[in-house]
């Protein structure tokens, strides 16, 4: 359901999507360090995320972005607060919850093939299966052709590939992208951002995804959320209402929404 916005606000968060709660946070607070050195990086952080979102995360350098998907991933500990996602209140690293970072840690030494069956392997899952499953995930990400190849003989682009390709193999219920086209250049960034596209309407995995720009965010998420402040607290959350729209960020931007909302967007950050 878009909604549709009157010119001098955003729309609320969505209440159009109605599946599973998969993660749920209350109150967070996070704190790093202790004593003198102690800094309070998040604060009062209250978020619910459902079955099939695609939750866009915009926000300043430095307001805690990367720290909350790190809770959400279980690399880190809140300091106060709730937290439950898919079903557990301790969260730990596990394969239902697949992160996807700026650089593509990628085994060097396992070609792409190996890189994206890895984690089957580490399941049990028998070759073939492996060898079918990952063949196919290759292919979507458009590395057929270069299933063979060992990372330093990849692209950024193609890198960042084979490292969607590899969490994607896992099959996790919930991905977590920290900026994974950031260190693209503009024509790759935007191939990355259809294939993305494409895989999630296909898929209706739910997604967290971090950004600092407001197109990739408008062109991507079902929801977008921007955080502020310090400590970072979520200022803003909203059904994005051009969502369906964008075949490409050039389309969407002949939407006639599209300018007040990245302006509005742009404000909050
Ligand atoms: N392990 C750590 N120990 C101490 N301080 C940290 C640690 N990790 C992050 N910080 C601090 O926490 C704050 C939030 O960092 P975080 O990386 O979560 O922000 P961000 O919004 O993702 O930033 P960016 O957009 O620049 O990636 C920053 O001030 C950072 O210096």
């Amino acid at each position: 359901m878009a909604l549709s916005i009157a010119h001098t606000q955003l729309p609320e968060a969505s209440p159009s999507i109605d599946g599973e709660l998969l993660i749920a946070v209350e109150d967070l607070s996070l704190s790093y360090g202790s004593g003198k050195r102690n800094k309070q990086v998040l604060g009062h952080i209250n978020l619910e995320i459902r079955e099939q979102e695609f939750v866009a995360v915009l926000g300043s350098s430095g307001c805690g972005k990367t720290s909350l998907l790190r809770i959400l991933a279980g690399y880190e500990q809140l300091s106060a607060g709730r937290i439950n996602v898919l079903g557990k209140d301790r969260v730990s690293p596990n394969a239902d919850v697949g992160v996807v970072f700026q650089h593509a840690n990628l085994f060097p030494w396992l070609s792409v093939q190996n890189n994206v069956q890895f984690g089957l392997k580490m399941k049990r899952l028998p070759k073939p299966q492996r060898e079918e499953i990952a063949s196919e995930i290759i292919a979507q990400v458009g590395l057929a052709p270069f299933a063979h190849y060992l990372p330093y003989q990849l692209s950024g682009g193609m890198k960042q590939r084979a490292a969607i390709a590899r969490t994607l193999a896992a099959d996790p219920r919930i991905m977590l992208m920290d900026e994974p086209f950031g260190a693209l250049d503009a024509i790759t960034r935007e191939n990355l951002q259809s294939m993305l596209k494409l895989i999630w309407k296909n898929s209706r995995r739910t997604v967290f995804f971090i950004t600092h720009d407001v197109d990739e965010a408008l062109f991507l998420g079902t929801r977008i959320i921007v955080m502020n402040g310090s400590p970072g607290r979520i200022g803003t959350d909203i059904a994005n209402p051009i969502f369906e729209d964008g075949g490409s960020i050039a389309s969407l931007r002949k939407n006639k929404e599209y300018s007040f909302l990245r302006e509005s967007l742009l404000e909050r950050m």
